[in-house]
């Protein structure tokens, strides 16, 4: 294929009418004007579709290697839904932050290690007079 045309989301919105509808399925778009008055779905539901990403529900109504068949044919493209459109960043910006200690906590701590000290002191002060 040495033409293979790249359609962004807003391009693909362009093609929603019956005698220009276009859908996208699993990254590649379909040109569905010719066969929508013989899909067996009907064409209320291709209608509905017209112009989207509609992956999810050509997969939902579970379609036939027949319906694949017929796809291959009515292809005219790429999808690249991200092109031409503020990319979603897929990191978060700001790291979480590390919770400081508990400063309560950490200062019983240091008042325990104080008089622990205090206490060998004393006990070393005993010994060594
Ligand atoms: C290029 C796109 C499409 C093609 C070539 C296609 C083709 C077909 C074919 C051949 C059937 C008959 C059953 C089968 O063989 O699976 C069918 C049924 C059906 N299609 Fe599609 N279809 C397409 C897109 C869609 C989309 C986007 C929807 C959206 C919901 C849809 C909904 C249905 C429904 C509801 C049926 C009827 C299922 C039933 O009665 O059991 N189709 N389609």
């Amino acid at each position: 294929m040495a033409d293979k045309r790249i359609f962004t989301a807003a391009q693909l919105a362009q093609h929603t009418h019956k005698d220009s509808l276009y859908v996208a399925i699993h990254g590649k778009v379909y040109d569905c004007s010719g066969f929508i008055d013989e899909h067996p779905g009907g064409e209320e539901v291709l209608l509905d579709e017209a112009g989207k990403d509609a992956t999810e529900s050509f997969e939902d109504v579970g379609h036939s290697d027949e319906a694949r068949d017929i796809m291959s044919k009515l292809y005219v493209g790429e999808y690249q839904a991200g092109s031409g459109e503020k990319a979603k960043s897929t990191y978060a910006s700001t790291p979480k932050p590390i919770p400081a200690a508990d400063p309560v906590e950490s200062g019983s701590k240091l008042q325990y290690v104080i008089a622990l000290a205090v206490v060998a002191g004393a006990v070393l002060w005993k010994v060594i007079r």
